[in-house]
């Protein structure tokens, strides 16, 4: 790239775009779900969130030379066909993969769903489910993981017995093709493995889990509870099968500011790495800090905020109850559950409200960003708080 500033064509809804982008050129934002190749005329770097499908359809015959996709996910991403034409790509690993973990133990807190004594079913072992799994050893709480790339995992199972625990995370990627596919992982014989009483979680890709076998099992009651971040058809999600699962959320397990700001930082720095850019940067317009600019939101983030900053008694005094009381002040799924029913019901049609939620998505910091203020909890909580990142 040789132009003195580049354009920057990036999806809206990509926070601290201006603090690590704006020094190399012209930045310009649109929707993701939208972006047509007629958009991309005149772009030199395109920068994506996981709505945009990135293809020869989108970006033949464009100039891009670098994508960059600020989500863990790639399914988005024809990365075959980018190697191929030369485009250097990048996704933002593990960025937000504490913000996950953190939703697992939010959504068990909002079931008041006690985890210690259960048993958990980890699929797919990478950087959310292997966080998963550390904080769950720490806990001291027993584990099996299917993960077939890793088959010498300590608690690695075959997916039968994964499927057999009391609390089962979906953690996998979307696959469909190779030795290992992902695409309906879960059909109606493995969901009916599933038992009675168990918390079945999904929080990696909706498609992991067939939707319309899920929906038949639970129209025919079965009695296990059922947490969906994730869903097939998103943004145009199976409204039946929201009435019926216990939590329902619109694909907002990963949206912790701190993991939003994470996945933004990983893609400068690896355009950075590519070298594509850099030399723009140098003689682009003076930036007043360029990668340091880009790093501004991220020290602030490591500062407790002075508001929300601590979880405070709340009256529930003892048990699991105290401590899944004091989780849900940080960060209660019930209100995303809730926001995704009303949206539902309301006049937009289903896709553009389930898009206008994860757009307009309110403020949420990882747990490491509050302190336990006088709340009465054993030594065992406190203990369990510290490992979920409490202080
Ligand atoms: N709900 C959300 O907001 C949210 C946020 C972040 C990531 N995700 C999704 O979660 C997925 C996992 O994230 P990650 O950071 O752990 O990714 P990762 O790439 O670090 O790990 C994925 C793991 O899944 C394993 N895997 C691949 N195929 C599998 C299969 N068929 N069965 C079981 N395991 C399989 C891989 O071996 C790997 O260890 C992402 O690909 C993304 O799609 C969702
Ligand atoms: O893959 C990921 O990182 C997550 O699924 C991510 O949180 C999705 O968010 P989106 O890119 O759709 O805004």
């Amino acid at each position: 790239m040789t132009k003195a500033e580049l354009t920057i064509v990036a999806d809206e809804n990509i926070p601290a775009l201006e603090d690590c982008f704006g020094d190399l050129g012209t930045l310009v934002r649109l929707p993701g779900r939208d972006m047509t190749r007629e958009q991309l005329r005149d772009a030199d770097i395109l920068l994506v969130r996981s709505v945009t499908r990135v293809n020869e359809a989108l970006l033949a015959g464009t100039p891009v030379r670098f994508v960059g996709s600020c989500t863990i996910g790639t399914d988005h991403l024809d990365t075959g066909w980018l190697e191929r034409q030369g485009i250097h790509w990048s996704a933002a690993p593990g960025c937000n993969a504490n913000s996950v973990v953190e939703y697992v133990f939010s959504a068990l807190a909002a079931l008041n769903h006690d985890w210690n004594g259960r048993r958990f079913g980890i699929v797919g072992c990478g950087n959310v489910g292997g966080l998963l799994q550390k904080r769950l050893r720490a806990l001291d709480i027993p584990c099996a993981v299917y993960d077939p790339w890793l088959p010498d995992n300590p608690d690695a199972a075959d997916l039968d017995r994964v499927l057999q625990q009391d609390v089962i995370c979906l953690h996998a990627p979307l696959v469909k093709g190779g030795p290992h596919p992902s695409l309906h992982m879960l059909g109606a014989e493995q969901l009916a493995r599933i038992k009675d009483g168990a918390v079945l979680i999904s929080a990696g890709r909706g498609a992991v889990v067939d939707n319309r076998a899920l929906l038949e099992l639970l129209r025919r009651g079965r009695q296990f509870t059922t947490v969906l971040d994730v869903w097939e058809n998103e943004p145009d999600i199976d409204t039946e099968l929201l009435e019926l699962v216990d939590i329902g959320t619109p694909h907002i397990a990963g949206y912790s500011l701190d993991g939003k700001l994470a996945g933004t930082r990983m893609i400068r720095e690896a355009l950075d790495k590519s070298g594509l850019g850099v030399a723009v940067g140098a003689v682009g317009r003076p930036s007043a800090g360029g990668r340091d600019q880009c790093q501004l939101p991220w020290r602030d983030l490591s500062r407790p905020p002075a508001a929300p900053g601590r979880a405070a008694p709340t009256g529930v005094s003892s048990g699991f109850a105290a401590m899944a009381a004091l989780l849900l002040q940080i960060y209660d799924p019930r209100k995303d559950d809730q926001r995704l029913r009303v949206a539902a019901e309301g006049e937009l049609p289903m896709a553009r409200a389930f898009d206008q939620l994860r757009r307009d998505y309110p403020e949420r910091l990882e747990f490491s960003h509050y302190r336990i203020d006088g709340a009465v909890l054993t030594e065992l909580q406190r203990s369990q708080l510290k490992i979920l990142g409490l202080e």
